[in-house]
Formats: structure tokens, C-alpha cells, sequence
């Protein structure tokens, strides 16, 4: 465990055992890292989803901006876009939000991110710091859904836990940093590790602390 504490802080993904009874799908939970909270998520979106997902964002990809302002930076070289609403995505939104147990009116929309071979997320924290303006309704979580299967590289791995998650379609991991013990918000540092062949695509929604939008 990371961490001087011996108690085990509260979390805000408080499902048990091994399914998240959605409306309308039944998610597995496959593994967990228990603190800081790390859950991998099995059947979370259908092909068919997945599909859509990536076809509605391909055409609207323009290389990504990452930063409060809106930069073009090396430490994202992946192109990403946000979802515009549509029947799927309000679905889809509905599902994340009892997985995440949080009202979808905190996330910041659902955000589709394509990388190419060489293409890679450097090791980054989802939340802002402390002196930025985003920081007044920071981030306390995210959702990272796999859209495809990669043909090799790109997993997402968290440094400082010795963790690698690799893309399987449908699948996501979830992980949470509104921990007191700012070490433990700290260790959740992560990357999207360099696609070596094929293309990788994923979609992820961030939840603030109160409503964004
Ligand atoms: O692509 C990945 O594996 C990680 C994506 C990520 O860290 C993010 O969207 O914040
Ligand atoms: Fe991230």
C-alpha cells in the first residue's frame, strides 16, 4: 500500500463483487488495485458502440490540444475530439455514470483520443495543480474505455504501481484521485504507452468535483 495511513480512505466507486448491474448492461469488474483505487472494467461498451464511437470521431479529429491553452504539446501526441451529443453517446453517458457513481452533468464530456504507431500520452496526473484556474472544480476521476484491440503497444500503465492495462474493445479501466492523502492522488500518475503497430483508440470521460456543465 501506498501511503503512511493504515486505514483505508473512502472511495467514491463503492460497487462489491464481481458486476455493475447498469440499466441496461452488466459490467464486470475483472481486477482492482485497492488503494489508490484502480479497477479494471470488462463488457462496459458493445462492439457495435465502440464502433460508432470511433466512426463519429474520425472525421472530426484534428491533432490534439491538451493544457488550459489548448497547445499543441509533446507530451500528448495523439489527436482527440469531443463527442457532440447523439443518441449513443447520451446511452453510453447514462451507463458511465452509475459505474462511476457520480451525476454526468460532472464530466467533462466524453473525449475520443486516436493513436497512431509512435503516437503515445507521457506520464501525466488527470487532475489540474493547485496554482491552476481548473483547479477550483478539479478532477476526481476517470474513465478510460478501450474502442479497439491493439495489434501492439499501447497500454495504459501507472509507473508508480508497476501496472499495466492493455486495450481489449469493450473494455476500460477506472481509477480515482480525491483521496485526502495527496500521495495517493499522486500515485496515480499513468501513461498511454507508444502504439507499436496498428491504431489505437479510446475514449475517456473525467469527472469534476461539482457540476461542469
Ligand atoms: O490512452 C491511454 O491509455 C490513457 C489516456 C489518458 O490518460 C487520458 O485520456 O487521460
Ligand atoms: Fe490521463
Amino acid at each position: 500500500m501506498i501511503g503512511n495511513t493504515t486505514e483505508k480512505e473512502q472511495t467514491i466507486f463503492d460497487h462489491v463483487g464481481n458486476t455493475i448491474k447498469t440499466e441496461d448492461r452488466e459490467v464486470r469488474i475483472v481486477a482492482k488495485y485497492e488503494q489508490p483505487l484502480v479497477v479494471v472494467l470488462g463488457n462496459v461498451l458493445s462492439d457495435e458502440e465502440c464502433d460508432e464511437l470511433i466512426e463519429q470521431s474520425r472525421e472530426r479529429m484534428q491533432r490534439s490540444k491538451i493544457g488550459e491553452d489548448r497547445s499543441v504539446n509533446q507530451i500528448r501526441t495523439s489527436s482527440g475530439v469531443f463527442c457532440e451529443e447523439s443518441e449513443t453517446v447520451a446511452k453510453i453517458e447514462k451507463r458511465i455514470s452509475q459505474i462511476m457513481n457520480i451525476p454526468i452533468e460532472h464530466g467533462d464530456g466524453l473525449q475520443v483520443l486516436q493513436y497512431t504507431p509512435g503516437q503515445e500520452y507521457k506520464p501525466h496526473y488527470d487532475y489540474f495543480a493547485d496554482t491552476s484556474r481548473a483547479s477550483g472544480n478539479n478532477r476526481i476521476s476517470t474513465l478510460v474505455m478501450y474502442l479497439n484491440n491493439v495489434e501492439e503497444g499501447g497500454a495504459t500503465t501507472f509507473p508508480m504501481l508497476n501496472l499495466s492495462v492493455f486495450p481489449n474493445k469493450g473494455t476500460a479501466v477506472y481509477f480515482e484521485y480525491f483521496y485526502s492523502n495527496q500521495e495517493l492522488n499522486e500515485s496515480t500518475l499513468h501513461a498511454g504507452t507508444p502504439v507499436v503497430k496498428g491504431e489505437k483508440w479510446v475514449a475517456t470521460m473525467w469527472m469534476r468535483r461539482q457540476t461542469f456543465r
